[in-house]
């Protein structure tokens, strides 16, 4: 299995993907672009599922839930989807995306903090596999518009276990203050009510700790307290189908090392495997993942070309054609994007700051990087798969960038470019 690097590699001093040259790709459709790898995708989706295959047995079956929040393009689904992909959504917004891929509804599960009355509706409609239930009062909602819709809503608990998952405090999830999920300490009583109410059906439990997580321990941790709660209802007869353990799994933006999937699958099914040999032999039980990076995040790359180079007291500045309104992970958590130029050059490197042309210091793309470059180069910023486009804005009327998706060989333009008419055609003058 080749690696996510091998995937985006120099041939005689080009880079290329899977064997594609970006400056032919640029030329062709224009930059900032986004540039995908269909067999990376589908090799990053494959490391969770077949792992998950060589654990299952008779009674332990799973689910792999690709994350839509992290690249939500309908090409990027449809694949996933013909892979047999479930999916994890926060919105209808994403469902709709889902439908519109041609994915199947009933594979889908819905977290998220503040479902709305009409994105309830429009889940029951489809017919969705199970919402991650955030909040007694969303669970009160939920169970309203069931009963109203004549039909019986599969739920289950998002808890908080207040695990640490060691990553950047903007995604981390799983923690007391965060807003996310039902505190653990109050999960049991919320489970006695939900399972008396009508039109509710009790079917899991979830958790989701964080996002970027290098080490797999805060994980097993997060999945020994849904064990034990899960314990703790059975004992009350309560008795649950399914434990989602959501995604979270770090990838290589720079020499980060995170724990490889394979390994990280073993040790929890091996640790499903005892405790469920002990205590449940036989009772069937389903395991869901929610992986959004680990599986889109090294398969593209944000293409962007060099407009000026300049120099203001001392400080070399490359201003580029993409910015933050594209990939805004470096202004908003000084994330690190490797910066590669798409054609090497011979000459001597500067260091520059990497920066678009939007009206805010802190629209960078990369600091302080080495770089042999020329105006009109092209450089490719890397590992932007996982909330990059699906992060996009239109600030300063900038027009999303374009995606294509390379196929061993072939290329696919999967989202055109915005122009500007698109962005102001809902806008209405008053008079
Ligand atoms: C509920 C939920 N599930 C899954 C994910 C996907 O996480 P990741 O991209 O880190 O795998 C997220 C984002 O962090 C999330 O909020
Ligand atoms: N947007 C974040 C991840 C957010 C995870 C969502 N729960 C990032 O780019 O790293």
């Amino acid at each position: 299995m080749k690696t996510a690097a091998q995937h985006f590699i120099y041939q005689n001093d080009v880079l290329t993907v899977d064997g594609v040259p970006l400056d032919k790709l640029a030329a062709q459709f224009g930059t900032p672009l986004y540039v995908y790898s269909k067999t990376a995708l589908i090799e990053h989706f494959h490391q969770y599922a077949d792992t998950c295959k060589r654990h299952e047995t008779d009674d332990i079956h799973s689910l792999v839930c690709y994350s839509v929040k992290s690249n939500s393009n309908l090409a990027i689904l449809n694949i996933l989807g013909r892979e047999g992909a479930g999916f994890d959504i926060v919105s209808g917004g994403e469902l709709l995306r889902v439908i519109a891929a041609g994915c199947d509804p009933r594979k889908v599960i819905f977290s998220g903090v503040g479902k709305t009355t009409e994105e309830i509706s429009l889940a029951l409609k489809h017919d969705i596999l199970c919402f991650n239930v955030e909040s007694f009062a969303e669970l009160q909602r939920i169970n309203r518009i069931a009963s109203e819709m004549g039909k019986k809503a599969r739920i289950s608990f998002r808890v908080n276990p207040d695990v640490d998952p060691k990553t950047h405090p903007y995604i981390s999830t799983g923690l007391k203050e965060n807003k996310f999920g039902i505190p653990f300490e109050e999960a049991l009583s919320c489970y006695e009510q939900a399972s008396k109410m009508t039109h509710i059906d009790v079917t899991g439990i979830d958790c989701h700790i964080g996002s970027q997580l290098l080490d797999d321990s805060p994980l097993l941790e997060a999945l020994d307290k849904l064990i034990g709660l899960y314990d703790q209802l059975a004992q009350r007869n309560i008795e649950l189908q399914h434990i989602d353990i959501g995604g979270g799994i770090g990838i290589t933006y720079d020499n980060e090392e995170p724990v490889a999937v394979p390994e990280y699958l073993s040790r929890l099914f091996r640790k499903i495997g005892e405790w469920k040999n002990a205590n449940y032999p036989g009772k069937p039980l389903a395991i869901m993942f929610e992986p959004g990076r680990s599986i889109s995040g090294n398969a593209g790359l944000l293409l962007t070309q060099v407009q000026y180079l300049k120099t203001n007291s001392d400080k070399h500045f490359a201003i580029v054609d993409a910015a933050m309104n594209d990939l805004m992970r470096p202004s908003l958590y000084e994330a690190w994007h490797t910066v590669l130029p798409v054609v090497k050059r011979n000459g001597s490197a500067l260091t520059y700051d990497v920066v678009g042309p939007v009206c805010e210091s802190g629209d960078w793309l990369a600091r302080q990087r080495k770089l042999s470059i020329e105006a009109d180069d092209y450089l490719a910023v890397m590992s932007a798969g996982a909330y990059g486009m699906a992060m996009a804005s239109n600030y300063n009327t900038r027009g999303r960038a374009a995606e294509v998706l390379v196929d061993n060989g072939q290329v696919h333009l999967i989202r055109q470019r915005e122009r500007a008419e698109e962005l102001y055609a809902l806008e209405t003058i008053v008079s």
